[in-house]
């Protein structure tokens, strides 16, 4: 078949971008050898038999249980792909958990039902447990004859982890554990895969031993028979129903009816339970938490490549797409020349680099305060835990609003699955819950944030990502420029006031005589709020910092759109908390009208590159699914085609008419 042409107006914006599209995807990969190997991984899924979607209903045609059976069939071959690829590559990097992660879009087009056996099921294996018990279980869990999930959340509970009801009493008898849920609410609920796919799971419960109970920990537990698939006697398990998105996940619920597994079954890394029933406790009992932590850190730059597939498709169409007449006897403009079009669509991606950037810094962080943990050191847990809370939180909630922007900015469109943006939102969307609930994540870093404060008053803190509480402890107001790092500075001065005033807010319930728990609640709204700022100051800081370090890096002309879409960031947040600005910083309307005049110029600035910005996010046509996004822009084509994929035009008449419709007119003609 001919090469379909590539829409006119694609072909034009393409000539208008200033830098070299192919530096800036080697820069958002990590390199050019890691570009190479990404695209390698891709094309060999893409090419593989049995994994096209090209002629197939969309997904979205097929019922619940056909979704399933389909994304299972696909996520199995896929493995088998992998498998065939590792044979003769190394596959350290190609194959991470985010790399698996986002080529499976490339076959399924919602979430992977592996998706938790890759990234918490093997994450937890291989942190949690002890190395004889590493070396038994990471093979199976690799290979996939465990297939596993993480079912930590119950019906009654998700948060409040200390309050999970699933008990495991270890029997010294028989060096048992016995697995029980003794309420309906001890049911786990959510875990991904749980339903029909996975064999094994590690299950959080409270574990007790000679009478004792010693709070939550981890166990691997089989739950099916690994030849029949059968569920074991004991265990109760299903699926949990249809939800907003993750429609192909898995999700499901389990129950254990006295359910026995052997002692070594306890992941023991961290505390252990000796034969005679002994329990020799973690050194830190939060270590139970660390794949939460580690997921936490992922999300933020998996959040960025969301971005990046929903900007895709917001920008290429609005490239194509053209509306109204603004000039009598012109052309319909392209909307992407509509300036309010621009200020819906350029955060997004500046949002996307402003994220990746962020996240990297984050897993940096991340990876030396485990080193240190490992070696005994805690001193940093608190300040990682802290802010990999704040971070997952803030940039889900920013994510998905960006999402919805996009899908606005793409019209009644937008709306269509076909533009796999409703798919996108539902996946984003759900970050903000999962993984840690928005709110409580942000009272977390709450908790953090008021210890610092009180630190602070001593002229001193220990964590270098408060330090900035110091110089804002006395002087509260900064003096106002117009200046990157003024609008860095304003952004901790506002953290700092906001935690300030919490802080003496919940002080001063404390002294009117309420408990602190009462005195925290009262508080919550300001205490939540004086963690966003916290983290507005960390990524205006961090973001800003490391573009401009990336920019060093790169040629001339892309450093100028690195630093234009990292200033953009910048003035785009500082407008949005111009009130606080005014609260925290000498800044004058006068100021603010001359920032709001710079962010236009940068709109019209990254106006000319913004295809070019996009088509260096690199999604292919096959992972971005979407009738709206793909690279030649043949947006009504496809659309067209989609729609007549419908099942429902496959014939003229629907059986429907005959049952229902006539009978309804005849009766109207009585
Ligand atoms: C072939 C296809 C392949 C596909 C491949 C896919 C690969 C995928 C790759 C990447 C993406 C991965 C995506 C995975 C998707 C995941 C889906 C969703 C999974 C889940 O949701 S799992 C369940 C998650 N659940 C939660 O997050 C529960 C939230 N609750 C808690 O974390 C805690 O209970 C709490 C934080 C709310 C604390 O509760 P609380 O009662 O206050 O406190 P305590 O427990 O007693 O603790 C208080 C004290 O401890 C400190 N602390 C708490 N947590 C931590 C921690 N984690 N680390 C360090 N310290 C911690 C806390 O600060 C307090 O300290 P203080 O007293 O203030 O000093
Ligand atoms: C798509 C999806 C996939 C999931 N996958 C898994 C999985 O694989 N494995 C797994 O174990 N779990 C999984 N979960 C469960 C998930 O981790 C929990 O839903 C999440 O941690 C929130 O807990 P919850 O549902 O109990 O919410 P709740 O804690 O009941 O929250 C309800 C409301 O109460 C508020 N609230 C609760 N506690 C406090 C507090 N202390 N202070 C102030 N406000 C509070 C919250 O802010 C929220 O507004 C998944 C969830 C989703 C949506």
């Amino acid at each position: 078949m001919a090469e379909k042409k590539v829409c006119e107006d694609l072909v034009k914006e393409r000539k208008k971008c200033t830098f070299n599209v192919e530096e800036l995807t080697r820069l958002i990969d990590g390199g050019e050898d890691k570009t190479m190997e990404r695209r390698e991984v891709e094309d060999m899924v893409i090419n593989a038999g049995g994994l096209s979607t090209k002629d197939e209903v969309p997904e979205e045609y097929l019922s619940h249980k056909e979704r399933y059976e389909n994304a299972i069939r696909k996520a199995s071959r896929l493995f088998e792909v992998f498998r065939e690829y590792a044979k003769t590559h190394d596959t350290t990097d190609a194959f991470s958990p985010t790399n698996k992660y986002r080529v499976s879009f490339g076959v399924v087009k919602d979430i992977s039902p592996f998706m938790l056996h890759m990234g918490m099921f093997v994450p937890t294996l291989m942190n949690q447990s002890d190395p004889d018990q590493v070396a038994e279980w990471l093979p199976k869990a690799l290979s996939m004859q465990y297939i596993g999930t993480y079912a930590q959340t119950e019906l009654g509970h998700g948060t409040f982890l200390r309050g999970l009801e699933t008990t495991a009493t270890y029997d010294p008898s028989t060096e048992e554990f016995v697995l029980n849920s003794p309420t309906l609410t001890s049911y786990k609920w959510w875990p991904g895969g749980l339903a029909h796919t996975a064999n094994h799971c590690v299950v959080v419960a409270q574990l007790y031993t000679k009478g004792v109970c010693h709070g939550v920990h981890p166990f691997l537990v089989q739950i099916r028979d690994l030849e029949t698939h059968m569920p074991l006697e004991g265990i109760k398990v299903g699926e949990i129903g249809p939800k907003l998105g993750f429609q192909t996940a898995n999700n499901g619920f389990l129950g254990f009816n006295h359910y026995r597994i052997p002692r070594r079954s306890m992941l023991m890394k961290n505390a252990q339970v000796l034969k005679d029933g002994t329990y020799i406790k973690s050194k830190n009992d939060k270590l139970t938490y660390g794949t939460m932590v580690f997921v936490r850190v992922l999300i933020v730059t998996d959040l960025a490549y969301e971005l990046s597939r929903a900007g895709t498709i917001a920008v290429r169409y609005s490239a194509v797409r053209h509306q109204s007449q603004p000039k009598p006897n012109e052309p319909e403009p392209q909307i992407l020349d509509y300036v309010t079009q621009q200020h819906k669509l350029f955060i997004g991606v500046a949002t996307s680099h402003a994220f990746r950037v962020t996240g990297n810094w984050l897993w940096n962080s991340y990876s030396k305060v485990i080193k240190d943990v490992s070696k005994g050191n805690m001193d940093q847990l608190p300040e990682l835990h802290a802010l990999a809370c704040c971070l997952k939180a803030v940039c889900s909630r920013d994510a998905a609003a960006r999402v919805e922007e996009f899908r606005l900015a793409c019209g009644g469109h937008g709306y269509m699955a076909s533009s796999n943006l409703p798919i996108i939102n539902g996946i984003v969307t759900a970050t903000i819950t999962y993984e840690g609930e928005f709110t409580v994540l942000m009272l977390q870093t709450a908790r953090f944030l008021v210890k610092a404060w009180k630190e602070a008053t001593t002229g001193k803190v220990k964590t270098p990502t408060v330090s900035y509480l110091v110089e804002f402890f006395k002087n509260d107001r900064v003096i106002w420029e117009n200046t990157p790092s003024t609008m860095i500075k304003g952004f901790q001065a506002i953290a700092a006031g906001k935690i300030r005033t919490a802080y003496e807010t919940l002080e001063k319930h404390v002294k009117s005589g309420m408990d602190y728990e009462d005195a925290w609640n009262s508080a919550s709204v300001q205490l939540v709020n004086a963690s966003e700022a916290h983290c507005r100051a960390i990524l205006t800081e961090i973001s800003w910092k490391e573009m401009v370090r990336l920019s060093t890096t790169v040629s001339p002309s892309l450093a100028q759109v690195l630093l234009q879409l990292a200033e953009l960031y910048l003035i785009y947040w500082t407008l949005e908390k111009r009130g606080d600005h005014l609260m925290y910083s000498t800044i004058t309307r006068d100021d603010i009208q001359k920032l709001q005049t710079r962010y236009e110029e940068l709109l019209a600035l990254i106006r000319p590159n913004a295809i070019g910005l996009v088509d260096a996010f690199d999604v292919r046509d096959e992972i971005l699914n979407s009738t709206l996004g793909a690279y030649d822009g043949r947006v009504y084509e496809r659309l067209m085609e989609e729609a007549l994929k419908s099942p429902l035009n496959a014939e003229p008449v629907n059986q429907s008419f005959h049952k229902y419709l006539k009978p309804l007119m005849l009766k109207a003609k009585l």
